[in-house]
């Protein structure tokens, strides 16, 4: 008979807490506290500790295609899981590269049940975006979010806006600001428990053509879901991080990763991808592919079983690929 899971992390554990790496921004911080929070519920006795990761890019305040792209908030973080000096990682999962294997022996062990997946954009007065006049100046250095704004709002203007959630927010609501809004994701300021701060437009995540007269904004892949990260060998906290997993999250990131993974979406690829569940149980997926300005987008919608999100994925991915995609990605490398 094999052992029942808590006496196995209880000897795994009994010399020292199971330790959770994550970067050091609040929301990074945030997110680690709920993950030991569940582990404290699946696994009563176990001593978790939050071990704080100084992450490079985190430091950098030029482009982030200059230090490797999104890989590089993850290098420090790998090290540590893939030394032991940590024993699992929680990343958000739109934050993890598309373009680069995982570090090896590591894999995800579990992902969170995924949250609010919607963009919103913040004034100062709540204004609505509808409301700001042409040359508005938006901060958001997401291409993705850059090339939806533009393709509903030609006239308004972009700006790259790095730093953690507050600083962007102190920026926009400092004196002689000359932003008009930001574009931020709604889960996060939920997360820190900020969003009512602010005033808050919530944008839908349907696409839908220009001349409505409202902007829609796709999300990123892996938006709002949070994965826990482990070293593959470990089986005790592999089991344990399969307690936590939720299974229809799971089919959403395979669905939307697959896409990326074979879009080779670069660290700040102008994609967006979004798997849903259907009112009649199935797995949908949008994507998208757009140039810098919007003014050029190839898009599918497809439907699969949930057991073959993988196979959804694929098949977003060669449609998009067979429109175009390729040539839309590599001109936004540049
Ligand atoms: N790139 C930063 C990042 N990564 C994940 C989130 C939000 C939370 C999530 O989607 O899980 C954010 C902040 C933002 O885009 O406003």
């Amino acid at each position: 008979m094999t052992d029942a899971l808590p006496d196995i992390l209880l000897s795994r554990f009994a010399a020292g807490p199971l330790r959770i790496g994550t970067r050091t921004s609040a929301l990074a911080r945030v997110q680690a506290e709920n993950v030991a929070a569940l582990i404290g519920k699946h696994a009563p006795g176990i001593e978790t500790e939050i071990a704080p990761t100084q992450v490079s890019a985190d430091l950098w305040p030029g482009d982030l295609a200059e230090v490797g792209g999104k890989g590089a908030f993850s290098k420090e973080i790998d090290r540590a899981l893939v030394s032991g000096q940590i024993d699992i990682a929680v990343h958000c999962m739109k934050d993890v590269p598309g373009d680069v294997p995982l570090a090896e022996g590591t894999a995800f062990g579990a992902y969170l049940p995924r949250d609010d997946v919607h963009d919103v954009v913040i004034t100062r007065d709540g204004t609505p975006l509808a409301g700001l006049p042409p040359g508005s100046l938006i901060g958001t250095s997401s291409v993705r979010r850059r090339a939806q704004l533009t393709m509903y709002r030609p006239g308004l203007r972009t700006e790259r806006v790095r730093g953690n959630i507050d600083t962007r927010l102190d920026k926009l609501l400092e004196d002689g600001s000359h932003y008009a809004a930001l574009v931020l994701a709604r889960a996060g300021l939920v997360r820190l428990g900020i969003l009512d701060r602010y005033h808050h437009e919530v944008l839908p995540v349907e696409f839908h053509s220009c001349d409505t007269g409202v902007v829609s904004m796709v999300p990123a892949v892996g938006a709002g879901t949070i994965g826990v990260q482990a070293r593959h060998a470990d089986g005790p906290v592999m089991r344990l991080l399969g307690e936590l997993n939720d299974a229809v999250t799971t089919r959403y990131i395979l669905a939307e990763r697959t896409m990326l993974h074979m879009l080779r979406g670069h660290c700040n690829s102008p994609i967006a991808g979004y798997a849903a569940r259907t009112a009649d149980g199935r797995l949908s997926l949008f994507g998208m592919v757009f140039n810098r300005d919007g003014s050029e987008l190839v898009r599918s919608h497809a439907w699969g079983d949930l057991d073959d999100a993988a196979a959804l994925g694929s098949r977003v991915a060669a449609d998009l690929l067979h429109q175009g995609a390729h040539r839309l990605i590599s001109a936004t490398r540049e």
